[in-house]
């Protein structure tokens, strides 16, 4: 380990973020009900130009009335390029209940990006003296946003989490496709006449977690389009969750159990994790730093590795 220590994320689950259009009231008592860590309402892309004001009155209205139990309150503002993200920012702290717990930046670019709203939520905080600091949540959406990946990560003290967005990310990159997120059918490699369709998403994926991990901060895979797909759902999930994101968007309620289905560890893979654990243990015992386990190596590493299920166990056994 380096001198600079790697900072432990904020200790929330966050296996499943539910989307739903803050245009749309009558989803937010659903949204509130179902089984994901996270709720998003949105003020952004979900909504149309016509309907932002109406929008936003929703969700402050939903602050103080839905109770939104021990889920993670997140409100995804207007992008920073749009007239509308200070109104929003604005009008849910100073007319929101403090049950918000994030403002979600889409589409951010660089750090003066947060540095921008920090300054404004500062103020407005102070203002009216509200108790709770809110959090910030960004999307990586740009060819700028993965550019900069890093300067991002550690652009505010507020900052709890990062999402990959994969269709603003398509089409700032120029990407040719349409799906949003996923297997693209034109992304393959052939050998011996058979195709095989590598994953499009990995490189920023794999940027994203090590940039949140450099900063102490939660990587987040974003929707995946094809509500009909579970099992291509899954297939996205599980290579996000392998490279060390700890969640994924879910756009239609019925991803939610998906989701929480890939990113709550298995009890086979809890108790292997444990076993690794003890046998490690059993090995310094002897005076060993390594051992075998199922017949392969382990070693120090392998006890880091194991610990990242077992915490991950234990958070969610707790939440
Ligand atoms: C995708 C939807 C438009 C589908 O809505 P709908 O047609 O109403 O779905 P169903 O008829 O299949 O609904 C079945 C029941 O589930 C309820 N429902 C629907 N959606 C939600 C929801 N989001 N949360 C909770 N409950 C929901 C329906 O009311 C039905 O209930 P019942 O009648 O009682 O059985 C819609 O799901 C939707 O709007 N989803 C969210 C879209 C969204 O927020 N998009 C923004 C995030 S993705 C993005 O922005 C891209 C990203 O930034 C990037 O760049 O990659
Ligand atoms: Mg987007």
């Amino acid at each position: 380990m380096s001198f600079r220590l790697q900072p432990t994320p904020p200790a929330r689950p966050n296996r499943c973020q539910l989307f739903g259009p803050g245009s749309r009231p009558a989803l937010f008592e659903k949204m509130a009900a179902s089984a994901a860590d996270v709720v998003n309402l949105d003020l952004e892309d979900s909504v149309a130009p016509s309907d932002k004001d109406a929008a936003r009155a929703n969700i402050i209205r939903a602050s103080h009335d839905i109770d939104w139990g021990r889920k993670t309150l997140s409100v995804r503002i207007n992008g920073l390029d749009t007239p509308w993200w200070y109104r929003d920012v604005v009008d849910l702290l100073e007319q929101g209940s403090e049950r918000i717990d994030l403002l979600m930046i889409p589409k951010v670019g660089c750090a003066e990006d947060l540095y921008a709203v920090d300054a404004l939520v500062t103020a407005i905080e102070r203002a009216k003296g509200r108790q709770k600091r809110v959090g910030f949540e960004v999307i990586i959406e740009s060819a700028a946003g993965i550019s900069h990946v890093e300067e991002i990560a550690k652009g505010s003290s507020r900052l709890q989490a990062m999402s990959l967005g994969a269709a603003d990310f398509a089409a700032s990159m120029g990407m040719q496709t349409t799906g949003i997120g996923g297997t693209q059918e034109n992304y393959y490699m052939t050998r011996e006449g058979a195709r095989h369709w590598p994953d499009p998403w990995h490189w920023a994926t794999a940027a994203i977690v090590a940039a949140c991990r450099t900063h102490g901060i939660l990587p987040v895979d974003g929707p995946f389009g094809d509500f009909s797909d579970d099992e291509g759902f899954r297939a996205q999930a599980r290579r996000a969750a392998t490279l060390g994101m700890v969640g994924k968007w879910a756009i239609h309620p019925k991803q939610v159990a998906l989701a929480n289905e890939v990113f709550t560890p298995s009890a086979a893979t809890v108790t292997e994790a444990r076993e690794i654990l003890s046998a490690m243990e059993a090995a310094k015992a002897a005076g060993q730093g390594a051992t075998v386990y199922k017949g392969r190596l382990v070693d120090i590493a392998s006890i880091k590795q194991a610990e990242v299920i077992v915490k991950q166990a234990e958070l969610l056994a707790d939440a």
